[in-house]
């Protein structure tokens, strides 16, 4: 590719990505080959539909977090495995949208799907959703592995955003196999210096995030 050619492709690919505060990125430009499926933006959540805030499906987090996956992906790579990120910087308006939805008990639509054994007036209380969310500092990111040839995710026991006992990280009634697969999630996860919700197997927040006291509120774009 000529110089010129490359140039105007690269200007090109930065009209598609916004401007984003300092200190955040979109993850694709660290991480090219990495998975994505921002749920929070799709009909395919527990809320049924997409959320305030998500105004597209790139993932954004902060420099660090993005970093940081960048090492996990080439180590799963290594296994023939790789991440599939369901969701990262969350802002405050899709927070106020899950509280807002809370109040709402008669709307159910995904609570089969998502919180078949959590009263819907409990979520928040039973910790599975925050009001206020390690989502919105931009270092906290829920995702799984997938299988390098298939595609398939790695059978976890439950799937994302099951809220319940099966999903907490030492639930002990599930298979050896599946206890195998999150402790291999979340011994990578550690390994590059992220903690884990114990509450939500998928959940993860960089131990040292540059933003520990600021809940963003800028839209995903
Ligand atoms: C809603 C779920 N994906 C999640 O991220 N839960 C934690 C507790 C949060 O809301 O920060
Ligand atoms: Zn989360």
């Amino acid at each position: 590719m000529s110089s010129a050619i490359k140039y105007l492709f690269f200007f090109l690919i930065s009209f598609s990505y916004a401007q984003l505060p300092e200190g955040f990125v979109y993850v694709k430009q660290v991480v090219p080959d990495l998975d994505v499926d921002l749920r929070y933006y799709s009909n395919n959540n527990f809320i049924g539909k997409p959320v305030k805030g998500y105004e597209t499906d790139k993932l954004i987090l902060t420099v660090e977090a993005a970093n940081a996956l960048k090492k996990i992906q080439k180590e799963l790579q290594d296994m023939n495995l790789c991440l599939l990120v369901f969701d990262g910087y969350r802002p405050q308006q899709a927070v106020n949208h899950f509280i807002d939805w809370a109040k709402d008990l008669n709307d159910t639509v995904n609570k089969h799907a998502f919180y078949p054994n959590v009263d819907k007036r409990n979520l928040f209380k039973e910790e599975y959703i925050a009001t206020r969310s390690g989502h919105s500092k931009g270092s906290t990111v829920d995702l799984t592995i997938i299988d390098g040839n298939t595609g398939e995710p790695l059978d976890m026991g439950s799937s994302f955003d099951f809220f319940g006992e099966v999903s907490w990280v030492n639930y002990n009634n599930i298979t050896e196999k599946q206890k195998a697969n999150r402790m291999l999630l979340q011994q990578v996860m550690l390994k590059y210096g992220f903690r884990n919700y114990p509450k939500e197997w998928w959940h993860f927040t960089l131990r040292n995030e540059p933003f520990p006291k600021t809940y963003f509120d800028f839209p995903v774009q």
